[in-house]
């Protein structure tokens, strides 16, 4: 098993020395072909640490390696994947156009650029919609077009931001699937933030759990299900409602109140519809 992120004593304080600090000596790996889920309260600087690790930002403190070199800028492979779609995707290139588009900066040639989107978009079943525009697509296909753009870089990490948070819950648990059977037949190395308890157990090898503002990781729980998840199969078996409950307890808040009993089964992390500044930034630096 090889290391292919390796993030040590991470910390990050906005405005200097004095000022809030976002991140404390967060370390934590992730290994090769491995999908590990990030969950944490809402604010506990989620946003900051895929920032650190995308290398968007330079952290305050601590290092970030990928495949064995210091990230001090953005790595050629690495991919993010973003919650708001409708930002990240170009309106005036056409879906192949949008999955292409990653490419041409990488200096790769135009057959090649062509042969990547087509099989990327294959992966995600989109290859009928290749000529439409982004404003002819559902949410859902939308998401999936920024996932082939993703993929079609064929990133060592994939970073996926609250992927799923912008479309309703069927095309969620679908997205959901094609995340798994993409990352299980590509062997792509995925490190992805959610809100949603479930989804994080449904979805990872490795559940990390964030303790709020400073985040540090309070627990890195293996999830010991069978490798094939199923939405209704997986999600009623015992070992994942007792993990789902694990990461619930974990997650609770000693202040506040309404915590203190059972969690729901559909409890989560405190989602608020955070800005998606990593999104927004993405999107301005590409920009032709
Ligand atoms: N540029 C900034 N300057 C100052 N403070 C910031 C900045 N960006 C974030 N913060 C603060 O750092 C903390 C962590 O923010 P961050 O966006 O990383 O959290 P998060 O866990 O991603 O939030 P959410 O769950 O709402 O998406 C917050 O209190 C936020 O107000």
């Amino acid at each position: 098993m090889t290391t292919m992120l390796q993030v040590t004593d991470l910390g990050h304080t906005y405005g200097g020395d004095a000022g809030y600090t976002a991140i404390d000596d967060l370390s934590f790996t992730v290994n090769t072909g491995e999908l590990v889920c990030i969950v944490g309260p809402s604010g506990c600087g989620k946003s900051t640490l895929l920032r650190s690790v995308s290398g968007l930002h330079r952290p305050s403190r601590g290092t970030v390696r990928l495949q064995d070199d210091a990230v001090t800028g953005v790595p050629e492979d690495l991919a993010v994947v973003f919650q708001d779609y409708s930002r990240s995707l170009f309106p005036w290139l056409t879906v192949a156009g949008n999955v292409e588009f990653p490419l041409r900066s990488r200096g790769i040639p135009a057959a090649q650029r062509k042969e990547r989107a087509a099989e990327a978009l294959e992966a995600v079943g989109l290859t009928k919609a290749a000529a439409k525009y982004p404003r002819q697509l559902s949410g859902g296909m939308q998401q999936r077009v920024a996932i082939a753009r993703a993929l079609a870089c064929r990133p060592a990490l994939l970073l996926m931001d609250e992927p799923f948070a912008s479309v309703d819950a069927q095309t969620r648990a679908e997205l959901e699937d094609l995340l798994l059977k993409v990352q299980r037949e590509q062997d792509t190395t995925v490190l992805l933030v959610t809100h949603d308890i479930d989804e994080s157990v449904y979805l990872a090898h490795r559940v990390l759990v964030l303790s709020t503002a400073p985040a540090s990781v309070v627990a890195d729980l293996p999830v010991d299900l069978p490798a094939e998840r199923d939405q209704i199969t997986t999600k009623e078996d015992p070992r994942f409602i007792e993990l789902r409950g694990e990461v619930a307890r974990l997650l609770r808040r000693p202040e506040d109140p309404a915590s203190a009993g059972t969690a729901a089964p559909s409890d989560s992390a405190g989602a608020e519809d955070g800005a998606d500044a990593l999104g927004q930034e993405a999107v301005a630096a590409a920009k032709p």
